[in-house]
């Protein structure tokens, strides 16, 4: 991603690429050279000390690294309040179908009784599930929770650990690896008698670009925390 991103930023007549960083390398290139923006797609290990040195020399900051909870989301707001000027975007996906599968999900999760996720990616992917998953599960969650749903249906005793999947807020998540995938994900929503399922593909990491050179044009003007690009887009 680190690589498409930078050819993206070269590509567009708009922005100038002027670092490019790799693990080991140091960060101090960034300042010296002025970044106005830094865009960090590295590893939910090493992301959390990249913002927070960023934002303390207040360079803005867009973050496509997965591994964002709700505590991480408070660490990176509790930053921000000491640096008001800087401004961070933080989304789980770029791509724009992926942002409407997540909305379209949250839009019908309080009509269904049942819920499940399946993620699939390529199998360099270090972590799992992946970060649209876990926060399209988020989502549901907060939609039934909304709709006084309470929890999913599920007699089902786990006889093999696993065999159901990770819950997340009570929804389950299954992650698949397979050589061949890029980024997929597929919401099963069911209830008597019917089943809707809400399915997103990213063949391309080109699809992750638009929105990413969004995130860097809009993040100078935008303060503080924003999550996801849902409120960047027209
Ligand atoms: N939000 C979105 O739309 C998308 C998010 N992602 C997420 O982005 C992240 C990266 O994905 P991907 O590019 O496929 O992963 P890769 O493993 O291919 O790339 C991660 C890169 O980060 C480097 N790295 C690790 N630590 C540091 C550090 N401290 N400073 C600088 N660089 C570092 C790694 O170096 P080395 O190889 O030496 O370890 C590697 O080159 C993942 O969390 C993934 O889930 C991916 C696609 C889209
Ligand atoms: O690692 C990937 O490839 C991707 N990671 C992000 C995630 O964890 O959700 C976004 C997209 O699924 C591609």
């Amino acid at each position: 991603m680190g690589i498409e991103v930078c050819r993206a930023v070269d590509a567009a007549e708009d922005l100038e690429l002027v670092a490019m960083v790799d693990q080991g390398d140091w960060l101090f290139n960034v300042s010296d050279v002025g970044a106005e923006v830094v865009v960090d797609f590295t590893t939910p290990d090493a992301v959390m000390d990249n913002l927070h040195w960023c934002i303390e020399q207040g360079i803005n900051v867009v973050v496509g690294t997965s591994g964002f909870t709700e505590q991480r989301l408070d660490r990176v707001r509790g930053w921000l309040s000491h640096k008001p000027g800087v401004g961070v975007v933080i989304a789980p996906n770029f791509g724009i179908g992926a942002v409407l599968m997540m909305q379209f999900a949250a839009k019908a999760a309080r009509y269904f009784e049942s819920v499940e996720i399946v993620e699939q990616h390529h199998p360099k992917k270090v972590d799992a599930p992946s970060g649209t998953a876990a926060h399209t599960a988020r989502l549901i969650a907060q939609a039934r929770a909304e709709a006084g749903r309470g929890a999913v249906p599920d007699a089902t005793t786990d006889e093999v650990p696993g065999a159901r999947g990770a819950d997340i807020d009570g929804v389950r998540v299954h992650a698949v690896r397979a050589t061949g995938l890029v980024a997929h994900q597929e919401v099963l929503f069911g209830t008597t008698g019917e089943t809707l399922t809400i399915r997103h593909d990213s063949y391309d990491r080109a699809s992750f670009m638009p929105g990413v050179l969004l995130a860097v044009r809009s993040v100078p003007q935008r303060p503080g925390l924003t999550v996801g690009i849902d409120s960047l887009l027209g």
